[in-house]
């Protein structure tokens, strides 16, 4: 059981992964892998989030999806955390400010895919979030023009690294960000759970 405060030494590039994992899959070690190489990580958490503040459907219990995600995260370099639960927070921007006060000289970069940077206007105090950390943003079936077109793409035009450029991301001051084309994986735990191989609630 890896839940827990994971270890974070300064001078690491450490990837954050937050999502529902209701379950996890293929396509969020597809975006971890591809981020550990591109951005040349130390270590991916995966934060398993107590609950999606913009979600109304309420995941599956915590302990069920973390012991899940572990199954599915078998890499030396992917740690499933339960941060969230224990800081009490499930703000990003709430988050990643605690997260950097308890581990000074970590690098961190926050990782997600195309459809959370469309909407990531709406989260809480999300400049502060994108004004902290780098982030990587993962190309998502449907989502790619979309995500080109959000509001936080325009309004931080000016920070995006070209891909040629993602190796220096995590070593980068914030704001930048860099979007990253890979090969699309259409899984997601919507389709898993319609699926029936997922127990609701
Ligand atoms: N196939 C994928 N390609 C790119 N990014 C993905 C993919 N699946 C998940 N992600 C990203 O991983 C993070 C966590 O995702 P989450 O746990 O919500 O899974 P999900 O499949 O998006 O779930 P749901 O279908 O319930 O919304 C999010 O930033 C999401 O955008
Ligand atoms: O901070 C917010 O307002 C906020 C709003 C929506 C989503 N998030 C975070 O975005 C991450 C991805 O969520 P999800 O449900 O798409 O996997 C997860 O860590 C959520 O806590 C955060």
């Amino acid at each position: 059981m890896s839940a827990g405060w994971p270890r974070g030494r300064a001078g690491q590039a450490i990837g954050l992964l937050g999502g529902s994992f209701d379950p996890a899959h293929e396509g969020h070690m597809a975006i971890t892998l591809e981020a550990i190489r591109r951005f040349r990580l130390d270590r991916v958490w995966w934060m398993v989030s107590p609950g999606n503040p913009l979600k109304t459907r309420r995941p599956a219990p915590m302990a069920r999806r973390i012991a899940q995600a572990e199954r599915v995260a078998l890499h030396p370099k992917i740690r499933v955390t339960d941060i969230e639960a224990r800081l009490g927070t499930r703000y990003t921007a709430q988050t990643i400010a605690r997260l950097t006060a308890r581990y000074p000289g970590v690098d961190f970069v926050w990782l997600m895919g195309a459809d959370n940077l469309v909407q990531l206007h709406r989260w809480q105090d999300w400049r502060q979030i994108v004004d902290t950390v780098p982030m990587g943003v993962f190309a998502r079936p449907g989502d790619r023009l979309a995500a080109r077109l959000s509001r936080a793409a325009r309004v931080y035009r000016g920070a995006q690294l070209p891909m040629r450029a993602a190796e220096g991301l995590a070593r980068a001051r914030a704001p930048a960000w860099c979007f990253v084309n890979l090969p699309m994986s259409a899984v997601s735990s919507t389709a898993i759970r319609a699926g029936g191989d997922w127990p609701a609630g």
